[in-house]
């Protein structure tokens, strides 16, 4: 049988749950690529924290010796920043290699210039995962709303700063222990000044900006505050009055104007927004024919980051003409 070859840029959190979904379920993937999908070589910074890796997969710090490998198919990016994350990337679809990322940082500056240089060379970039971690966003606008038009979007997208407010609240702890315990479940960045500071909210925003409205405002003219400098005496303020402090990203167009804000915002439980606790994050989508939509779900961590990055892989491979295309469970299929 025919394979898909992988390569891993990076196996911290994401990459490490890259290779257990696609271990866990080669035969699902079986089915509906028709092919196996094998890990090749895997791209890291210190190969001494990785001894553990099978023989067979390449484990290296140069990134040329996996882009030369025969017969590469996909690269899956999960390392840190803008470089060299763009330049890899870039290399890697102008030699017709798919490529599939979480790296919000880079993609929400480069989005637009690396969508044409993968359309130029007829391969695909899934980027399902930069945006609101396991929550499948960036294909429900793509897809399923194309008559639609989306005017607005208000977001929850950041999993720690949720995380660490929800916990503050409920459990009245403060955000140092909170953040501490974010990192520890994998949904904080090493460095997580840009979860607390607004900067990632703001990234996965501009993307979305980008897909929605091909275009993006001023960066500098977004008005973006993170949750850092909120205190437990303000959260418990907002609780003893029914309220609670949401970090809320929201853009939308005024005349040909696009606005977006990013900030921490005090909400009524009446808002839609309100019930929207611990890692989660959530999306309203406004489109002038089906009116809001609201996706919920998990916005950071192992398994959903890596959810969204094999069912972008599935996404790029079903299409090749050569290939199977199942889309129910055997034991789901319709009678
Ligand atoms: N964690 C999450 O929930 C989510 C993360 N993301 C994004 O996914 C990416 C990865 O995140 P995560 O797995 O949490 O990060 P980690 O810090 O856990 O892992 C990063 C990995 O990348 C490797 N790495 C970093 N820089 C380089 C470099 N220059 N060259 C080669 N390897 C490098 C590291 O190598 P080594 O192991 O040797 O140190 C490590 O294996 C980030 O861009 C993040 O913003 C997106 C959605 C959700
Ligand atoms: N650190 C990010 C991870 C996902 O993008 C977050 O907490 O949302």
């Amino acid at each position: 049988m025919k394979k898909i070859k992988a390569a891993l840029l990076g196996y911290g959190t994401v990459g490490q749950g890259i290779h257990e979904v696609l271990h866990e379920h080669q035969e699902r993937l079986r089915i509906l690529l028709g092919k196996e999908v094998e890990i090749v070589a895997i791209l890291v910074q210190n190969p001494s924290k990785h001894k553990n890796l099978p023989e067979n997969i390449v484990v290296t710090t140069n990134f040329e010796e996996i882009i030369t490998l025969p017969e590469l198919d996909v690269v899956f990016e999960a390392i840190v920043g803008e470089e060299p994350a763009l330049s890899y990337l870039t290399h890697a679809l102008d030699k017709g290699v798919h490529v599939i990322t979480a790296n919000k940082m880079m993609f929400a500056k480069h989005a637009k210039s690396l969508l044409e240089k993968a359309r130029e060379n007829d391969v695909k970039i899934g980027f399902e995962a930069t945006t609101a971690g396991g929550t499948p966003v960036i294909r429900t606008i793509e897809q399923l709303l194309q008559v639609n038009r989306v005017e607005k979007i208000e977001a929850i997208l950041n999993g720690t700063s949720n995380y660490i407010l929800t916990a503050m609240s409920e459990r009245s702890i403060d955000f140092k222990t909170a953040l501490a315990e974010a990192k520890e479940k994998g949904y904080a960045e090493a460095d997580p000044t840009n979860d607390i500071d607004g900067t990632d909210a703001f990234n996965k925003l501009m993307i979305l900006s980008q897909l929605i409205f091909n275009d993006q405002p001023a960066w500098h003219k977004v008005e973006k505050t993170g949750i850092k400098d909120l205190t437990s005496t303000d959260i418990q303020a907002a609780q003893e009055n029914n309220k609670k402090y949401k970090h809320i990203a929201v853009i939308y167009k005024e005349g040909d104007q696009l606005k977006a804000e990013v900030s921490p915002l005090l909400l009524s439980s009446s808002h839609p927004l309100y019930n929207i606790d611990g890692v989660d994050n959530a999306i309203a989508i406004t489109s002038n024919i089906v009116g809001t939509i609201t996706l919920i779900g998990p916005g950071a961590g192992k398994l959903p980051t890596a959810s969204a990055m094999v069912e972008d892989l599935v996404a790029i491979f079903q299409h090749e003409p050569e290939n199977h295309s199942i889309h129910q469970y055997k034991d789901q299929a319709a009678v």
